[in-house]
């Protein structure tokens, strides 16, 4: 069984920045509201290592220990709200280096997921893979308009989608759209995006989609901290529950297919391909 993350009191309304903290790789701030803004910034495109998966899970551990009033979630860069999973990490990689890397993912995932506490995202930038995953888990999803890409590509990169991911998918599209799209790794304009909605409306800009994100929050106000967090948990119960009981089969899988020569090589023409785009700019 999941356990239940339930907000028993009050959310706190603190003064502007009195939760704020800036890691290495992320910066929190919260405003005179009571919401908190956590910023991605890892450059040059908040890949997710590691350490970065680990710093979100902390940081999301204090927001809810602090009762801020919800969270927008955004990035540092100008053009990328993530990359996703950090590929170096998965290729010709030390096992246990790879293992701690998944099971930071599943973390992150599991505690964005269910947290007791409304959580919108500022997409301000492309959002492959994982950082596609990261914008599903949170309630509401705003994205600046531009020639930015959003979807889970995974299977493009080799990675069959696992069942958690696709379930989150689920909940937001519909599943035809979802299956369609998953299989072949598709990736969505802003406007497709939109369309099938992957997101729930666009922004002129970062500033605009934090606005937006923040009034989104604005409207558990007069919400019981406790129904909307339990209501939230049930809506995703039938997606967390299976997780729970199946991380450990769904680590070794992960490590099995990523270990995979053919997935091996297919990661490193997408480090090649990477390397040569750069250098043709
Ligand atoms: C049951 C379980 C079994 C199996 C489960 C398996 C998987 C589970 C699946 C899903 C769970 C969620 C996780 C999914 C896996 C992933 O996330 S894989 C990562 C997929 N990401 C991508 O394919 C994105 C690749 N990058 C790009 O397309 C572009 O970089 C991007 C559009 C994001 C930005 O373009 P641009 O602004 O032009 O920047 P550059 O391309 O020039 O890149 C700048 C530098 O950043 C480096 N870089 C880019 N992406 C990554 C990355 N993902 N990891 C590491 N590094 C990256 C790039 O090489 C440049 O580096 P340099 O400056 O040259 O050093």
């Amino acid at each position: 069984m999941f356990p239940l993350r339930l907000l028993r009191t009050a959310r706190r309304v603190l003064p502007a920045k009195s939760l704020s903290t800036t890691g290495q790789l992320t910066d929190l701030t919260v405003d005179n509201e009571g919401i908190a803004t956590l910023t991605l910034q890892r450059a040059p495109v908040n890949s997710l290592n590691v350490e970065l998966l680990q710093e979100l899970t902390t940081v999301l551990g204090q927001v809810e220990k602090d009762k801020a009033k919800g969270l927008v979630l955004t990035s540092a860069s100008p053009s990328v709200f993530s990359a996703g999973l950090d590929i170096t990490e998965m290729y010709n990689p030390n096992v246990e280096r790879l293992t701690a890397l998944w099971t930071s993912l599943q973390d992150l995932w599991a505690t964005l997921y269910s947290a007791p506490y409304p959580t919108a995202v500022a997409i301000n930038g492309h959002a492959p893979a994982g950082g596609c995953m990261m914008a599903l888990c949170c309630e509401y999803r705003t994205m600046v308009s531009g020639r930015y890409t959003i979807g889970l590509n995974e299977t493009a990169v080799g990675i069959p989608v696992p069942e958690w991911l696709i379930g989150t998918m689920c909940k937001v599209i519909s599943q035809r759209e979802a299956e369609v799209a998953l299989n072949a790794g598709l990736m969505f304009t802003v406007e497709e995006a939109l369309k099938v909605g992957l997101i729930d409306e666009t922004a002129t800009d970062k500033a605009d989609a934090i606005e937006k994100s923040k009034k989104f929050i604005k409207r558990f106000d007069k919400i019981s901290p406790i129904a909307h967090s339990l209501t939230k948990q049930r809506f995703r119960s039938d997606v967390l529950q299976p997780f729970a009981k199946n991380r450990e089969a769904d680590l070794n899988q992960f490590k099995y297919v990523v270990l995979q020569p053919e997935v091996q090589e297919l990661l490193g023409q997408i480090i090649q391909k990477l390397k040569q785009k750069k250098a043709a700019k």
